[in-house]
């Protein structure tokens, strides 16, 4: 059966890899609509360590400090890396722009997730439904970056889309939801699966439609 493809998406790479300044990207998996990809290499274990270990003493305070974390769909612990100056962060997310083809300006910033045994995302949709102040700013797309190995659980998994991807250290999940059909919008229903044995780390950039910071 062949699918039409009708809307017009922002990750338009040619081929298998995405060739960024200084790293080249593997597209190990992709669907055109919506259009979600699975992507290798993105990372290098350096750098993951590195914004885990940036992260690691924030998470307690921000999941009291920050009201955006605390959910009941959300069991993890999360933070958004505060804009200080770090080469990692800096290159990551200038990597990240050029692999999501939007400029860093309109990221919202490394969101950084920690999962412990049994902590879960439950699904969810990453764009806001309500109508509010940023109908004219709104998010477009996510990646979801992996920043270790889980021996077991973990999954970002799409219920509406027969696809779970395992969380793998250096690689990412990339998906956007800003099509004029809602019904493809809402197939990128998407969540993080309950964490069985170790423990996930997840880096988030949110994209937006124009500037943020
Ligand atoms: O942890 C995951 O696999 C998913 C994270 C996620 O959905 C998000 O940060 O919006
Ligand atoms: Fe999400």
């Amino acid at each position: 059966m062949a699918m039409q493809i009708t809307e017009a998406s922002i990750f338009n790479h040619e081929g298998n890899t995405i060739k960024t300044e200084d790293r080249e990207i593997h597209i190990i998996t992709k669907i055109e609509e919506p259009c979600i990809a699975v992507l290798g290499n993105v990372l290098s274990t350096e750098e993951c360590e590195e914004l885990i270990r940036i992260s690691k003493d924030n998470m307690n305070r921000s999941k009291i400090g920050s009201h955006r974390d605390i959910s009941d769909i959300r069991t993890s612990s999360g933070t958004f890396l505060p804009e200080i100056e770090n080469d990692v962060v800096s290159r990551v997310e200038k990597r990240v722009s050029q692999i999501v083809n939007v400029p860093v300006e309109h990221g919202e910033g490394l969101h950084i997730l920690n999962y412990k045994v049994g902590q879960e995302y439950k699904a969810h949709l990453d764009y806001f439904t309500s109508t509010n102040k940023t109908v004219n700013n709104p998010r477009i797309s996510t990646l979801v970056m992996y920043l270790n190995d889980v021996e077991e659980g973990g999954e970002t998994y799409f219920p509406h889309l027969n696809l779970s991807v395992e969380p793998k250290q250096g690689m990412a999940v990339y998906f956007e939801y800003f099509y004029q059909d809602p019904s493809l919008n809402e197939l990128t229903l998407h969540g993080g699966s309950p964490v069985i044995v170790g423990e996930k780390w997840a880096a988030t950039q949110w994209i937006r439609r124009q500037q943020y910071r």
